[in-house]
């Protein structure tokens, strides 16, 4: 939001300064401010980015204070101070930690009194409110044209169905939720959201919570007290009699007055400080909540595009919102409070000003809350396109994206998509920020003929002799008071409903996923087996027609090397990851002797399952942390580990041994090789205690020393374990005890590397072709050799 000048506020607030971290703002500024965003923000694509948001923010000109609110301000600035200025915080300076450097650090610790955890990982955090009503869709997406016939500038057109799939039409999908909305709407759910923000702010912090709302609501009573008191001055002050009389009857009134507004800052700061404490604790919560969760859920969910969406509001406005509304939510105690003290005054100066004031203060209120709507659309809509367009921005900014980008000479092509989503995104703020500032016109051009009204109505009083000056004084004192106070309520109050959506956005998130996640409890996993059998398992991914994997059934016993082996995209990770637990069967089963596995604690049976994995993950952690992952288990398993895998080799180039902090990003951080990775990767699949080992694509990257260890190792049954070999080295696998072919997501072939052989099929083509082009090759070498000996000769 942008900051106004201080000194044109309305006050009435808990804090008479902005506390740190945070801007003031006005009461109509709500017609343009963003829920905040992150500055740095979660990766959207295969790295970590630091995008900045969904939707840029509006730009600033709506936010502008308005002349109207800040010609008034220096009347009422006695008696009240603005909630605003001390609980909106700036977009700007939300920040969160980029995953990297959440990655490298340790990782936090659950806060003591603040998210109770079940020992599941979730938390007592409120449940979800009640979605929104779910209206027509709006013209945004209609109005927009598609992304793909937007051209681009300095571009030829020729990519536009790269962009294809991030078209304004699926907007259209997405599009509704606070559309429909008016105050009625608001009204009707503010209870249930207040009730949902106090829960959330009680469980981050009881005391803070207690001391924020008391202390508020007695810088209410000090306001009134302010204002009753500001008549008595008046009164001595209009008196007849000489003026130093006059004065001197009106010090008792006037210290009075003083002391009321010493009092009432003291509290308002106090309540300020409670508020500042709340919000880091909230906000903690909230986001430890929403991680405990998307590191729960199943796999298959991060194939879903909708799981995506849904995330990324959670995650990147959501949790954000969630300090933001329990701020708001004290804001509107507060204003409540501040507007009872003015009416209270005005009821019994006159009770006719009374209604006069919501007169003048309801058109700004159709102006915030019709702003708050559109940006609310917009963000919703934006969203596939943010995604979009994060994703291109981590393509040009990631170090591991770095080398490409520039041999591919792919800088032009990149900035002409980025170009063209972020002009979109662009253009679609833009004409959110146009009706904006339209209704912020309207609502202040009828805001202020409202106010003209009640000064008309109070001069009528005075001329006609139904109130007396100095009550007419005081009048516009509690009148100033009164509209700021409203205004301040409007304002909170629609902050309150808009932070809310995006607060309902992570709720809706952390419910699903929490039902995903909630099964009936399972029981305990078996440690061991003596046989492991996919039986008839058929897969497909979330939104493909095509089934990868149909009707598979194989089987491994106990201490056997079986390997997968299958053309590119014949299914044979996907059926690895079946049997590793992490997807589950469309239909068919998996069963580790008589127990089928989805029968089982999922967290749990993974512990007896080791991966190695063709895409392992390059953590940004020291070596040993790459290595154990989480386990400790002592020193001698971890060196033995790592040199089943050559990763000792690895190690001891490494400047700080195990304690060696694999990411350049950091100081004295370091970068393996592709290969020393891969040793890293299989140490890691050594390392822990697994009857089942799984090794994908083990040896992509070795070298031919480390691969010809590691299949001894592989070959020797690694260690009593149960091996599952993929590999496309057919050589490795002739001493597998058992072999299965893999085509189009069907077993084609099975045996022993004799069977297949001689079956004289698909293995047996694959097998011969390699062995014939090391045989061709063997073939030149002799006769460049007898050639050169025949020259030298
Ligand atoms: N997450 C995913 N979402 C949708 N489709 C996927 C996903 N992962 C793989 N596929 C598709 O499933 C099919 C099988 O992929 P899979 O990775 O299992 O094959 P593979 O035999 O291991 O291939 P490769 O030898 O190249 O590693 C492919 O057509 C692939 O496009």
């Amino acid at each position: 939001m942008a900051d106004l000048p201080q000194d044109s506020e309305p006050h009435s607030g808990p804090a008479s300064s902005p506390r740190p971290g945070s801007t003031s703002s006005h009461p109509s500024e709500i017609t343009a401010s963003p829920p905040p965003e992150p500055t740095s923000s979660p990766p959207s694509g295969p790295t970590s980015s630091p995008p900045s948001g969904p939707t840029s923010s509006p730009p600033s000109g709506p936010t502008s204070p308005p002349p109207s609110e800040a010609a008034a301000a220096t009347l009422s600035e006695q008696t009240s101070s603005s909630p605003s200025e001390t609980t909106s915080s700036s977009p700007s300076e939300t920040t969160t930690s980029s995953p990297s450097e959440q990655t490298s650090s340790s990782p936090t610790s659950p806060s003591s009194g603040a998210a109770s955890s079940t020992p599941d990982g979730s938390s007592d955090l409120p449940p979800p409110l009640p979605s929104p009503p779910a209206p027509p869709p709006v013209s945004l997406a209609a109005a927009s044209p598609p992304l793909t016939s937007r051209p681009a500038p300095g571009g030829s057109g020729e990519d536009d169905a790269d962009l294809g799939e991030v078209t304004f039409g699926d907007w259209q999908a997405h599009l509704g939720t606070m559309t429909g909305v008016g105050f009625l709407t608001i009204a009707r759910r503010l209870p249930a959201l207040v009730t949902q923000a106090v829960r959330i702010a009680w469980l981050a912090g009881p005391r803070d919570t207690v001391a924020a709302v008391t202390l508020s609501m007695l810088g209410g009573v000090f306001t009134a007290f302010g204002l009753l008191a500001t008549t008595g001055v008046l009164q001595a002050l209009f008196a007849a009699g000489p003026t130093p009389d006059r004065v001197r009857a009106a010090l008792p009134a006037l210290l009075l007055v003083g002391a009321a507004a010493t009092l009432r800052t003291a509290l308002q700061a106090g309540a300020g400080w409670a508020q500042s404490r709340l919000e880091p604790q909230v906000a903690r919560i909230a986001e430890r909540q929403l991680y405990e969760l998307t590191s729960q859920v199943d796999l298959i969910r991060y194939d879903d595009p909708e799981f995506h969406d849904s995330l990324q509001r959670a995650r990147l406005r959501g949790v954000a919102v969630a300090d933001s509304v329990v701020d708001a939510t004290i804001d509107v105690l507060t204003a409540l409070i501040g507007i009872a003290a003015a009416a209270g005054v005005l009821g019994i100066l006159h009770p006719v000003l009374l209604p006069l004031l919501v007169l003048a203060v309801l058109p700004d209120a159709w102006a915030a809350v019709r702003s708050a709507r559109l940006r609310y659309t917009t963000m919703y809509a934006l969203i596939p396109v943010s995604r979009r367009k994060w994703i291109l921005t981590d393509l040009m900014a990631d170090k591991n994206t770095a080398a490409e980008v520039r041999s591919f000479t792919m800088r032009e092509f990149l900035i002409r998509l980025y170009d063209r989503v972020a002009g979109a995104e662009q253009d679609a703020v833009l004409r959110t920020a146009r009706k904006q500032t339209v209704a912020r016109i309207i609502g202040e051009a009828l805001g202020g003929v409202g106010t003209a009204i009640v000064y008309a109505a109070l001069g009528l009083l005075l001329a006609v002799g139904s109130v007396a000056l100095a009550v007419a004084g005081t009048a516009v004192l509690a009148i100033r008071t009164g509209q700021s106070s409203l205004a301040n309520f409007m304002f909170a109050t629609n902050r309150l409903y808009e932070q809310g959506l995006y607060f309902t956005d992570f709720l809706d998130f952390c419910r699903r996923a929490r039902e995903a996640v909630d099964r009936e409890p399972r029981g305990p996993a078996p440690s061991s087996f003596t046989r492991i059998t996919a039986e008839d398992v058929t897969f497909r991914y979330p939104g493909k027609e095509d089934a990868v994997l149909d009707h598979v059934s194989i089987h491994l016993n106990h201490g056997e090397v079986v390997a997968l082996v299958g053309e590119n995209g014949s299914g044979k990770t996907t059926l690895s990851k079946i049997l590793a637990g992490l997807y589950e069967p469309e239909t068919g089963r998996v069963r580790w002797d008589d127990t089928d596995i989805a029968d089982v604690d999922q967290h749990d049976l993974r512990r007896h399952i080791a991966v190695i994995a063709q895409d392992h993950t390059r953590w940004p952690l020291t070596v040993r942390e790459n290595i154990a992952m989480g386990l400790d288990k002592g020193e001698q398993a971890l060196h033995d580990a790592a040199r089943v895998a050559g990763a000792d080799a690895v190690v001891a180039e490494m400047p700080h041994g195990y304690r060696t902090l694999l990411d350049r990003r950091f100081k004295d951080g370091q970068e393996p090789s592709g290969g020393q990775w891969q040793r890293i990767a299989v140490a890691r699949g050594f390392y822990r205690d697994a009857p089942l080992l799984i090794c994908d694509e083990p040896t992509a990257a070795l070298d031919a020393r480390a691969e010809h260890a590691l299949f001894e190792r592989i070959r020797d049954h690694a260690d009593g374990r149960t091996v599952l070999l993929i590999t496309h080295r057919l050589a490795s696998v002739r001493y597998a005890d058992r072999i299965y072919v893999l085509d189009h997501g069907r077993v084609a072939e099975q045996g022993t590397h004799d069977d297949l052989m001689r079956l004289d099929g698909i293995y047996a083509e694959l097998y011969t072709l390699q062995a014939e082009a090391y045989r061709t090759t063997e073939a030149e070498t002799d006769t460049v050799s007898t050639e050169t000996g025949t020259l030298a000769t």
